[in-house]
């Protein structure tokens, strides 16, 4: 099973309110549609938030439940997002991609942020039948805090254990995760290991668009969860939609790749 997470940086404009880019997704749904038969059964697909995830939980104040909410507005990060979702959903349905949205809230709850439980039953049912899941961030119900703000970035890992993982690409706006050299310069980094992947997250920051979920340092961090547990991670720009075949299927793609390392040496590192 591979996954990948295009992020809401290529589909929506991020400094707009719930502003999709829907030719974008469109070139996605057709770049999937020309492989669709390589590609059945075998591929998850994550939509990020984007100017809907990052900017519904700002007008409604929803980014953190213990400063004041509204009960009438908790449904809105929900509702949007499903909005956003169901456009994806139509737009592959046009390009001749059989595709079924999840809602977040609905399979998941986390304790401090954290998954605490899932339930991936109906998306084995949805693969086995050849239609693409579709999955975004959401608002979700917490254990500790009412609820929490969860991104699509840490979606892969409530299905690493109960589905064989080979590779996570996540598509963004730069090339990889980049490193500022000593002469100024900016540069890819190509590869994280168990050796390096210390130092590379000090690189990793922020997004500079408006963003509620850690930019490129959760991406990172959710990839490395994922390398302990044995699934490839590749981070890299998705700018061109065609890019994703590439990502997905070349043994040494271009951008930021994190490699797995075994489980049984991976002591809590993160
Ligand atoms: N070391 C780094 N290398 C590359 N990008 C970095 C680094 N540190 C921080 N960033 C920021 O992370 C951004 C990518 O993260 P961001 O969450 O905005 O992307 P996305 O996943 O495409 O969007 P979304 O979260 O809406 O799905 C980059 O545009 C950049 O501003
Ligand atoms: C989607 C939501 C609610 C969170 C923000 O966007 P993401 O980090 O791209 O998933």
């Amino acid at each position: 099973m591979n996954v990948v997470k295009i992020g809401g940086s290529l589909l929506t404009d991020k400094d707009g309110y719930c502003a999709p880019n829907q030719e974008m997704v469109r070139q996605y749904a057709r770049t999937i549609a020309k492989e669709w038969e390589r590609l059945r059964g075998n591929l998850i697909l994550i939509v990020g938030g984007g100017s809907y995830g990052n900017a519904v939980p700002v007008r409604y104040h929803l980014k953190d439940a213990s400063l004041p909410w509204k009960d009438t507005d908790l449904s809105m990060m929900t509702v949007k997002m499903f909005e956003w979702l169901s456009l994806v959903t139509q737009i592959f349905r046009e390009e001749g991609v059989p595709c079924y949205p999840f809602q977040t809230s609905g399979y998941v709850v986390t304790k401090n942020k954290r998954p605490q439980r899932f339930f991936v039953e109906p998306v084995e049912h949805v693969l086995s039948m050849g239609v693409l899941p579709v999955f975004s961030g959401d608002l979700v119900f917490d254990e500790e805090q009412q609820f929490i703000i969860f991104s699509s970035d840490n979606l892969p890992e409530l299905f690493v254990e109960r589905m064989s993982l080979r590779r996570m690409v996540m598509l963004t706006d730069v090339e990889g995760v980049m490193q500022i050299g000593t002469d100024g310069q900016q540069t890819v980094i190509p590869e994280v290991t168990r050796a390096n992947f210390q130092e590379v997250l000090r690189c990793a920051g922020p997004s500079q668009k408006p963003d509620i979920t850690g930019g490129m340092k959760n991406k990172l961090e959710a990839l490395l969860r994922l390398a302990e547990q044995g699934v490839e991670g590749v981070i890299t720009s998705g700018r061109k939609a065609e890019a994703l075949l590439p990502a997905l299927f070349e043994p040494e793609p271009v951008g930021t790749m994190i490699r797995p390392w075994a489980q049984e040496n991976r002591g809590g590192l993160l």
